[in-house]
Parts: C-alpha cells; structure tokens; sequence
C-alpha cells in the first residue's frame, strides 16, 4: 500500500488527481483538514508521513514543498514549472526516451512537464533525434488551450463571463514552458510561442508550422511513428483521420496525447499534438508517474 499527500488537492489539478485514483485499494491517501491545507506544520506532517507526494502547487509553494521534504524519506511528483530543467530531477514524460520509465520509476524527485510543453517535446524531440529537425532550426509554436490550464483563476474569469471568448497571450516570449521545451527536445535555438485559450473548459492544439525543405509529412510521420512504436499513451496519427479538423476537445477526459504531421510537401507541414491539459497535460501524467514509482502497472486509473 502507498500513502500519498496531494498537496494542494483543492485545486484544479490537484481535484482530478484524486478523482484518478478513488477506489484504488493500493493508495491510501493522507489528508489535511482543509482549513490547515496551507499550514507549513499540517503540510510537513502529512509529508512525513507519506511515501509520495504530489505537488499541485503554484511555483513558490511548490519550491517551498520541495524544501519542507528535502530531509525525508518521501518521494516528490510536482506539478509546478519549478523543477522542469532542475539538477536533481526526472522529467516526467514516460514516453520521450528509451530510458525515461526506468528513471522515472527509480526517481526520488519526478516533476511532471507542462501541458503546452508535452505537445511541443512530444512532437519535436523524436525529430530532432532523428535528424529530420536540426537542433538550431527557427520554429514557431502556437497553442490553444482550454481555460482550465489556468487553474481556478482564469476559470473563474470564464464562468463569470468577464474573459473574452479566445485571447492570444504571452507574446512576450518569456513563457514558463519555453525552458523545458528547449532542454527536453534539446534544442539550441528558443522557439517563437504563441499560446492562446478558447471558451471551453480543457483540451489542447499544440502545433509546429514547418517549412519542408525537402522533408516530406511521410517521412516525418514515420519517424514519430518509429519513435513511439511501444508508446502507452502516445498515438501517431494519419493527417487523414481528422477529415480538415483538429479538434482540441476531442480526447477530453483520456491521458492520450495524439501526434499527426499535415501539409503538402510542395507548400509546406503542420506538426500537430492533441492533448487533455488536464490529461496527460498535467493530472494523467502525474498518475502515471505514480504508477511507474510504486510499481503498479502504468496505466492503472488512467
Ligand atoms: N491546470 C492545468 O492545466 C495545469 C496546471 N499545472 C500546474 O499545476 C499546479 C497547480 O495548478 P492548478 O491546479 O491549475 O492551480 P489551481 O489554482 O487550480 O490550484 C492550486 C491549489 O494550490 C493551493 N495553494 C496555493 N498556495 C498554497 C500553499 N502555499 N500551500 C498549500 N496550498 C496552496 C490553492 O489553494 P486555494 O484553494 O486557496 O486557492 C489551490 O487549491 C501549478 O503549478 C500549475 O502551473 C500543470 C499542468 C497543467
Ligand atoms: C491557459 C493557461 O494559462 N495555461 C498556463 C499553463 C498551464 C500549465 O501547463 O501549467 P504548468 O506550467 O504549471 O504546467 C499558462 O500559460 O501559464
């Protein structure tokens, strides 16, 4: 049996974690009374006392976390952008590299990647490993997320009606994600990212415009193909299964994240990842972290 703490389990994140993994007979969950969930004394008890921690933070409590457990037995699954590129920590994307179960599964300190940032890594790391993308080519990434990846904030703004139906935002080019997309697909180049959200509540479009350059959409579909041959959670599409529409609902609710390369090889390619925010974006992922760190099969509850 594996205690585990979901600290910060009122949140958006932290809700759907603990819906995955109700009715599982080997977690028990520790619990805080929610009145002393952000009590440093509560926090730490409940940290000593699990085997794994989920953090479901905002960044500097997440940081904060981390730092309260740095003396305990207990294990760490953050959520938070606050270790992503962090010495010290696996990267929690089961599926990116031959290796990545086995480190994950060994791992003391996991943290989980960003929603935007499984879309990007997903699709651009297998590429650039094989060749088909070089590390210092100029890419542009644009997104569009469901306004739940804002957590209770911006969902608040959407169920007010004070948020516009779909805004672009972050054109600054300081996004949070941008660190981890550039070390986990090693690139050496900073990609241009453009993310936006639409007016429902989860699911994601990450996609990579290319210029082709001789590459062919076959011949970057079968790379990705090759790449997650054994893949438990990713699928590589064909451009023809989506009938001229990407749709960022369509797998709501699943810890799949779907990959399709589109375009015409005269004119030009479109990567395409379609992913739950709240799926393998974030909750999906962490619960198969857990599954991989205490040994259950991996996708149990998912
Ligand atoms: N939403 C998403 O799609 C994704 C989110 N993430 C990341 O997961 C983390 C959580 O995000 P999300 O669930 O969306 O955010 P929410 O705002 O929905 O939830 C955060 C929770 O943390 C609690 N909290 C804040 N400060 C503290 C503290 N000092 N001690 C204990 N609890 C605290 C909040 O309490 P209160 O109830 O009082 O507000 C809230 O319940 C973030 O780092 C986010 O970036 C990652 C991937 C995707
Ligand atoms: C719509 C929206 O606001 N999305 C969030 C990212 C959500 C997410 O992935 O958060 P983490 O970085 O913690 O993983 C943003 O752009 O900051």
């Amino acid at each position: 049996m594996a205690r585990v703490f979901i600290d910060g389990e009122a949140g958006t994140t932290g809700l759907q974690i603990r819906e995955r993994l109700a009715g599982r007979s080997d977690i028990d969950l520790v619990r805080i009374d929610s009145a002393h969930r952000k009590d440093p004394e509560a926090r730490r008890a409940a940290f000593a006392e699990a085997d794994v921690a989920i953090l479901c933070l905002p960044d500097a409590a997440a940081r904060e976390a981390a730092a309260f457990a740095a003396d305990l037995p207990v294990r760490i699954i953050d959520a938070s952008s606050a270790h992503r590129v962090a010495e010290g920590w696996a990267y929690g994307f089961a599926e990116l590299t031959a290796d990545a179960r086995a480190r994950i599964a060994a791992a003391q300190r996991v943290s989980n990647p960003g929603c935007y940032a499984t879309g990007a890594i997903a699709l651009l790391a297998p590429l650039v490993a094989a060749g088909l993308i070089a590390p210092e080519e100029d890419l542009t990434i644009n997104a569009v997320s469901g306004y739940s990846g804002g957590g209770k904030e911006l969902i608040a703004e959407f169920k007010t009606g004070e948020a516009p139906d779909f805004f672009v935002y972050a054109l600054g080019q300081s996004h949070k994600h941008l660190p981890e997309i550039v070390a986990h697909a090693r690139l050496t180049g900073r990609p241009v990212f453009a993310p936006s959200v639409g007016r429902f509540a989860q699911g994601m479009v990450v996609q990579v415009p290319l210029h082709l350059h001789g590459r062919t959409v076959a011949g970057l579909t079968d790379a990705l193909r090759a790449h997650y041959d054994a893949a438990s959670f990713v699928r590589v599409r064909g451009a023809g299964d989506y009938a001229g529409r990407v749709v960022p609902t369509a797998l709501n609710g699943s810890n799949f994240i779907d990959l399709s390369v589109h375009g015409d090889d005269a004119r030009g390619g479109v990567l395409v990842a379609v992913l739950d925010n709240l799926g393998k974006g974030a909750s999906g992922a962490a619960v198969q972290n857990l599954n991989l760190m205490i040994g259950a099969d991996e996708g149990l509850g998912l």
